[in-house]
């Protein structure tokens, strides 16, 4: 089988959320499908209301489904510092006519407030690898790896688009959503991503080394090695690394160069006006760039600026990952 469902940007493309029925009689949640980590947590009726307050949350308690886990417990901390904790159901879980009928759901006892705030997102479905998953204490499946062997291919796809709808597919690649071929890198599970190899990158022209790091389709930026940061910036007029800011900044009015980079032998371009994410705030003539450094976080993350300008396949055969990049 296989199953397609649509996914919504945020403001900013801040991330896209994609609804999801939970429970019986179904309970749609709009989700933040995130790559980068392998749990599928919500808002939930134990959400104290201060912290849940616009917020859609899964009630356990109207689900004729959802039995309880006893004892289990989770707590997951985020590379942007939000973080979210509580106990454990499994429940029937839908996604785009996919249906697991004993999906760990973690429901949240607490959120921080970076969640509270984003009030279109309800939580998120883990599409990173198991062995990461954060509940203690048995580690659950994520939703893929728990549908992947009813799937007609053992992948997942996604196409997300700048400020329009985009789609999630699992189990099957609709050669509609891509143009060219699509080009296959093996991904390396060993730290519970999908990370990857960028054999060469470019920017307007000059031609810079590898980059490894791991296709997140819950981070918002492209947080690059600081030296491919730097030369990315340096062919931008006026540009700066605002220490209060925390990354380069340039005038809103630059015109911003490509950023292109090789996997799988295809060469796939993120276009300068992507790189050109947002005003500092609203109406101000400085605006943050979609590529910064990736300094103190650990890893390098090809984004969402860079998962927006392709059309992404993550496969795992089971003893093998790839990760498929096309142009679109
Ligand atoms: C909530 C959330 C998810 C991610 C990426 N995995 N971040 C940085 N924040």
């Amino acid at each position: 089988e296989s199953g397609s469902v649509v996914t919504t940007p945020e403001v900013l493309d801040q991330a896209w959320l994609t609804p999801v029925q939970i429970g019986t009689p179904g309970q749609t949640l709009n989700l933040d499908f995130d790559s980068g980590s392998s749990d599928l947590w919500v808002f939930s009726s134990s959400t104290p209301a201060s912290q849940s307050r616009g917020h859609s949350v899964f009630s356990p308690g109207k689900s004729s489904t959802a039995k309880e886990s006893p004892g289990y417990t989770w707590s997951i901390t985020y590379g942007d510092g939000s973080s979210s904790s509580g106990t454990v159901y499994t429940d029937v879980v839908d996604v785009g006519g996919l249906s697991f009928p004993s999906q760990a759901v973690e429901t949240a006892n607490r959120v921080s407030p970076e969640f509270t705030q984003e009030t279109n997102l309800d939580g998120l479905l883990g599409l990173g690898f198991s062995t990461i998953n954060a509940v203690k204490p048995t580690a659950q499946n994520t939703f893929f790896d728990n549908i992947k062997s009813d799937l007609n291919q053992p992948l997942w796809t996604v196409d997300l688009k700048h400020q329009e709808p985009g789609t999630y597919n699992f189990g099957n690649i609709n050669s509609s959503l891509h143009t060219g071929e699509i080009h296959y890198a093996i991904v390396n599970t060993r730290r519970g991503f999908w990370t990857f190899t960028a054999t060469s990158y470019s920017v307007g022209g000059a031609i810079g080394g590898s980059i490894t790091g791991i296709a997140d389709t819950g981070t918002t930026l492209a947080l690059l090695p600081t030296a491919v940061a730097k030369a990315y910036y340096s062919k931008v007029p006026d540009a700066l690394y605002d220490n209060s800011q925390g990354g380069y900044v340039f005038p809103c009015a630059a015109s911003l160069p490509d950023f292109t980079f090789t996997v799988g032998g295809g060469e796939i371009t993120i276009p300068g006006n992507y790189i050109n994410y947002a005003p500092l705030t609203p109406g101000s003539k400085t605006c943050f760039g979609g590529i910064q450094g990736n300094t103190g976080i650990g890893e390098v993350i090809f984004g969402d600026v860079a998962l927006k300008s392709a059309f992404v396949v993550f496969e795992n055969s089971g003893d093998t990952a790839r990760i498929g990049w096309a142009k679109k």
